[in-house]
């Protein structure tokens, strides 16, 4: 049993007075020790609650640290217990295309819609009534409405999404009623269909307390029921604002501006003062509420690592590039999560070259790999493809294919390449960051030695930046986010240019972060 951190112990000592807390806990500063000490309070209060995680895994992990006294699970387990049990029958049925159930819900094959000089086919139109469902479930909101109509790539235009939206909604509203039979249906019932109608149902979740963890990163449709406990449970909402990455599908980060006593956790278990520091600098940029402590007793260094353990990619074509490399160099290569999603995508860049249309979700709309290569290179709405253009341009997709084929369990292997969003607490010796995390793109104004002014950083990026570094012990090589160390926003100290002291950049929706973020990390 280690010695709390005055920090933990305050954390201890809030939590018995059963008021609402918040508490930002930064990378590696011992969240769930600091969680167990919560709940051994509770038992010797006689109160028991629950703890609700972010997925299955941590779910056990906690099950093994915390006293019997509290529950821990997913909020789909709780939603399956109380509703999704019920439709486990049609849960079981097979899996089949998206067409196919379009086609049930009466998305004819000639139902089609013209985006321009593009063809919305009725494999895609089908897709599009799937996931404005699946967003509907994880909206807070009570019916299906032309929000949740996704934008479809190569369709993004206002006219064009009106026009898909108009399409589509009739046929998502069926879709919705459709799942509402426990036992006989045309559309494949998901886990997140019984979470929404479970939250719906305006659910009381017996228990004196509530633990969140993650709690920057929630589905509205989880934070709408765990804020209607508020008044019966005392809820502890946990988690670090700074690692909020996933905004771009839609979670919120409930514990900024959460009525609630404000906490923190900053004394970093996983890595020394030199890392710290690094984290530091991103917390900075990001205007998080903490800045970390490294423990005294480690030691980590910054230095380039010729064979790092782990390799942390931005995006999922960056993760190719570095799987190919790593290869290239005789090394036994991991990809976290495996390489099913980048074969899928190679696969669909391997029928387009062919002249065939694809069912991948992202190039469906286009019939040619010419075709996408222009959109890529041409619109801004494309452009966070180049990459995988280039990819697949240099090396071929059978080539692609062939390395991914190649990929060891991370076992065996002598390297893992990750996105960040895989890496997601997670942590590795040594860890170099991939060439794929530039920086912001220089402005028109020259600074006093005539060299162009580097533009402000997309806070989402700093956020992902942030995760990233934090992932290492002992070994740091910051790679392709060495740009920092020449930006005036990594420097310390305020800059005299800013009144703030730090350019950075709020982006809103599908600006900077949208075009910069490539092929998403699913
Ligand atoms: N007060 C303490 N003194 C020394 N070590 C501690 C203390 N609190 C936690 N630790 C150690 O820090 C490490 C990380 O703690 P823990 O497993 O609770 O964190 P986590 O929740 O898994 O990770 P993170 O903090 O990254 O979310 C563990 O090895 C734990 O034993």
């Amino acid at each position: 049993m280690h010695l709390p951190t005055p920090e933990q112990s305050a954390a201890a000592e809030a939590f018995p007075t059963g008021s609402h807390l918040v508490i930002q806990a930064g990378a590696g500063t011992g969240k769930t020790t600091t969680l167990a000490m919560l709940a051994r309070t509770a038992r010797r209060q006689g109160r028991s609650g629950r703890y609700i995680a972010f997925n299955r895994a941590v779910a056990r992990h906690a099950a093994r640290t915390f006293p019997a006294e509290v529950a821990c699970g997913t909020a789909h387990a709780l939603a399956y217990t109380a509703v999704g049990r019920r439709y486990q029958a049609r849960m079981n049925a097979p899996r089949q295309a998206g067409w196919r159930t379009g086609a049930a819900l009466g998305i004819d094959e000639d139902m089609t819609m013209r985006a321009g000089a593009r063809k919305v086919t009725h494999k895609a139109l089908s897709y599009t009534v799937l996931r404005t469902v699946t967003r509907f479930c994880q909206s807070a909101d009570r019916d299906i409405g032309p929000h949740h109509v996704p934008p479809l790539r190569g369709a993004e235009s206002e006219p064009l999404h009106a026009q898909l939206t108009e399409l589509v909604l009739p046929y998502a509203r069926k879709a919705w009623a459709d799942l509402q039979h426990p036992d006989r249906g045309v559309v494949r019932f998901e886990h997140d269909h019984y979470l929404k109608m479970w939250a719906l149902r305006e659910p009381v979740i017996p228990a004196d307390f509530l633990l969140l963890d993650e709690a920057q990163d929630t589905n509205p449709v989880v934070e709408q029921v765990l804020t209607a406990q508020r008044d019966h449970a005392q809820l502890v909402l946990v988690g670090d604002s700074a690692q909020a990455i996933y905004g771009w599908r839609g979670a919120r980060d409930v514990m900024t501006g959460f009525d609630g006593g404000q906490l923190s956790l900053s004394r970093s278990f996983r890595f020394g003062p030199a890392l710290a520091a690094e984290a530091n600098r991103w917390l900075t940029i990001v205007g998080a509420p903490i800045r970390l402590t490294g423990s005294p007793l480690l030691h980590t260094e910054l230095r380039a690592v010729r064979a790092p353990e782990a390799i942390l990619c931005r995006t999922n074509v960056g993760a190719m590039v570095e799987v190919i490399r790593q290869l290239e160099a005789d090394r036994r290569v991991a990809l976290a999560g495996g390489g099913e999603a980048l074969s899928a995508l190679a696969r669909a860049a391997h029928d387009l070259e062919a002249g065939r249309r694809t069912g991948h979700p992202e190039l469906m709309l286009f019939e040619t790999w010419g075709e996408l290569r222009e959109y890529a290179e041409c619109d801004p709405a494309g452009r966070d493809l180049l990459p995988l253009v280039e990819v697949v341009d240099e090396h071929g997709t059978e080539a692609l294919l062939r390395a991914l084929d190649q990929l060891s369990p991370e076992d065996s292997a002598d390297v893992t390449v990750s996105t960040v969003h895989r890496a997601k607490g997670r942590e590795w010796a040594s860890v170099r960051i991939a060439d794929d995390f530039t920086g912001p793109d220089d402005l028109d104004e020259a600074g006093e030695d005539g060299a162009p002014l580097p533009g402000p950083i997309d806070i989402d990026e700093a956020r992902l930046a942030y995760v990233a570094v934090t992932r290492a012990r002992s070994l740091l090589d910051i790679g392709g986010l060495s740009w920092i160390n020449s930006h005036p926003a990594g420097d310390p100290l305020p800059h005299p240019h800013s009144a703030e002291g730090n350019p950075v950049e709020h982006a809103p929706e599908r600006t900077a972060s949208a075009t910069k973020r490539g092929v998403r990390d699913r």
